[in-house]
């Protein structure tokens, strides 16, 4: 069997590297251990399960609402796992289904096996007894990555999970210990204190998500505060044992012992490399099962490309579908134009997202920038879906009122951040929100408050020309309104709403 392309790893970065080879007429293979494992990580034990059982847990126990609508919820200790997991079979199979329809109407073979290179342009498919072997002029690397499982922890699957066991929990226990506050220890100690559960975040950096912007990180610690949460930071786990049956006992470096029904480990995730035998096409990993490749996404070994989880950083969904396509389209000298600034969302509770600097990069740079900030208090639609405490940030440069960053936590601060987004990556000024209208009340106001409150403080500090008075009534705007592409970028001089 010879293809155009192989792709090994049906997860985000493997699909659409497969999907965008086929529509150019590529022949194409793409290799999933398990039939049932196609889409990956993503699918079955990362992205979807995850966000599929944090909408199961608000919409349950009515977190959004249920200071304004307490009886129309279920008591938080009735809810089982069987409950939170009942959407969770639904959303992956549909999504599965999907995933083999796109590759059978686009023509790329799907082949069952574990993947394994015998020379840069062969690969074996099946284990040492039951096999097959075939052949690509180019191979596109997408195996993902495992959870970190260092030999003295007890993992059992029952009190001790790694991050893709913990969606089999059997019940929801009454208390729960999460070592390594990273992205997925966070979601997930939020998610289940949000059910009541007893959560406490260990973590060995003194700072959370340290990527963030620190007032978004400061409404968060509030949150989880308030769920119960106890933050142990700075702190190393040195072991882990189990006490009995349903206790299990985390030390800390520190000497302190923290106690709890159930421990997730999430302290990160290893490149899923071992198997693949990459240096039989030249490759090395490094030692946490990475590969290394160029910005093309090409390793050192051309016509083979390292796409999503394997090359590390940012180690998004996102990310790895469009590294994907750029990958393909390299490999098939087709012109890519990759995204200068990806977001972030972070299903935490409540959620975080963000794209473009921060401050603490900003300060760094030497840029003059201010920052224009809409608290979701002040917003109807904030007090109509019952978040009083979210926050929308914008970073804009001073004097051109370019927007630099968009910083956001709250209800819908996923979806939102992609309207800055736009107007970032299309050069704009946060003046765009200040002359745009908005559908009322939505959560998009916020872009407009916090244009007005980044105007207000510009002008404050002086930095705006002095409004010269209008003198006779031709010299008054016109009501007409007028394309903004067409106008070039003003200021706006007229009198400061105070806000
Ligand atoms: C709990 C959790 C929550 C997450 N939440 C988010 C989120 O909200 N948003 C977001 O953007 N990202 C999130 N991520 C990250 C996201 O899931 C990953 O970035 C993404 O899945 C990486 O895609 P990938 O293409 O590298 O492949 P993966 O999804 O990792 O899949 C790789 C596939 O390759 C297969 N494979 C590996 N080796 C071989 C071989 N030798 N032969 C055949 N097949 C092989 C594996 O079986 C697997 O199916 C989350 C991750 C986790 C763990
Ligand atoms: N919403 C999202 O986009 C999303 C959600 C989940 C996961 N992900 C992706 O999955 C990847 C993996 O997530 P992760 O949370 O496993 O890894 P991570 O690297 O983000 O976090 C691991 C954490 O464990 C801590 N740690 C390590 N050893 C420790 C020890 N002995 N004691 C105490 N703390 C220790 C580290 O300081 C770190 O903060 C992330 O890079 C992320 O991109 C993304």
């Amino acid at each position: 069997m010879r293809y155009d392309l192989a792709v090994v790893g049906s997860g985000p970065g493997g699909q659409k590297a497969a999907i965008a080879a086929a529509k150019l007429g590529k022949r194409v293979a793409i290799i999933e251990r398990e039939r049932k494992l196609v889409g990956g990580v993503c699918l079955h034990t990362g992205t979807i399960p995850s966000k599929t059982m944090r909408e199961a847990i608000l919409h349950l126990t009515g977190f959004r609402q249920r200071g304004a609508y307490p009886d129309l919820y279920r008591n938080k200790r009735q809810i089982t796992m069987d409950e939170l997991r009942r959407k969770l079979g639904q959303v992956s199979r549909t999504e599965w289904e999907v995933l083999q329809d796109q590759f059978d109407r686009n023509g790329v073979d799907v082949h069952t096996g574990e993947a394994s290179f015998v020379d840069r342009q062969t690969l074996r498919i099946g284990g040492p007894g039951e096999h097959y072997l075939i052949n690509a002029d180019n191979v596109i690397l997408a195996p993902g990555t495992k959870p970190a499982r260092p030999a003295h922890i007890p993992f059992d699957g029952a009190t001790v999970f790694d991050s893709d066991e913990f969606l089999d929990l059997d019940h929801i226990p009454r208390s729960m210990v999460v070592v390594g506050a990273g992205v997925i220890g966070i979601e997930y100690g939020l998610m289940f204190a949000t059910l009541g559960v007893k959560v406490t975040l260990i973590d060995g950096r003194p700072n959370l998500l340290e990527f963030c912007d620190r007032e978004i990180i400061d409404v968060l610690v509030y949150h989880a505060r308030s769920l119960g949460v106890t933050l142990r930071l700075g702190e190393a786990v040195e072991n882990i044992h189990k006490l009995d049956d349903t206790s299990v006992a985390v030390e800390l470096a520190s000497g302190k012992r923290v106690v709890g029904e159930t421990v997730l480990f999430s302290v990160g995730r290893q490149g899923d490399t071992a198997a693949l035998n990459v240096e039989a096409a030249g490759l090395t990993a490094d030692k946490r099962g990475r590969l290394e490749c160029d910005e093309n996404f090409q390793t050192n070994v051309p016509g083979i490309y390292a796409v999503g989880d394997i090359v590390g950083f940012p180690a998004l969904a996102s990310a790895s579908m469009e590294q994907g396509r750029q990958a393909a389209s390299h490999a098939f000298n087709q012109r890519f134009t990759p995204s200068d600034s990806i977001p972030y969302g972070l299903f935490t509770v409540p959620e975080i997202s963000m794209v473009g600097k921060n401050e603490e990069e900003l300060t760094k740079d030497c840029v003059p920038y201010e920052t224009g900030v809409a608290r979701f208090s002040e917003i109807a639609r904030g007090q109509i879906v019952g978040d009083t405490t979210g926050l929308l940030k914008l970073l804009f440069h001073r004097e051109t009122l370019q927007l630099l960053g968009v910083h956001c936590i709250g209800d819908t601060a996923t979806e939102i951040v992609h309207i800055g987004q736009a107007v970032m990556r299309l050069g704009g000024t946060i003046e765009y929100f200040r002359d745009t209208v908005f559908n009322y009340p939505t959560m998009a106001e916020c872009y407009k408050v916090a244009a007005l409150d980044g105007l207000n403080k510009v002008r404050l500090t002086h930095t705006l020309p002095t409004p010269a008075p209008l003198t006779s009534d031709a010299e008054k705007p016109s009501a007409a309104p007028i394309a903004p592409a067409l106008v070039a970028p003003t200021v706006d001089v007229s009198p400061a709403p105070v806000i």
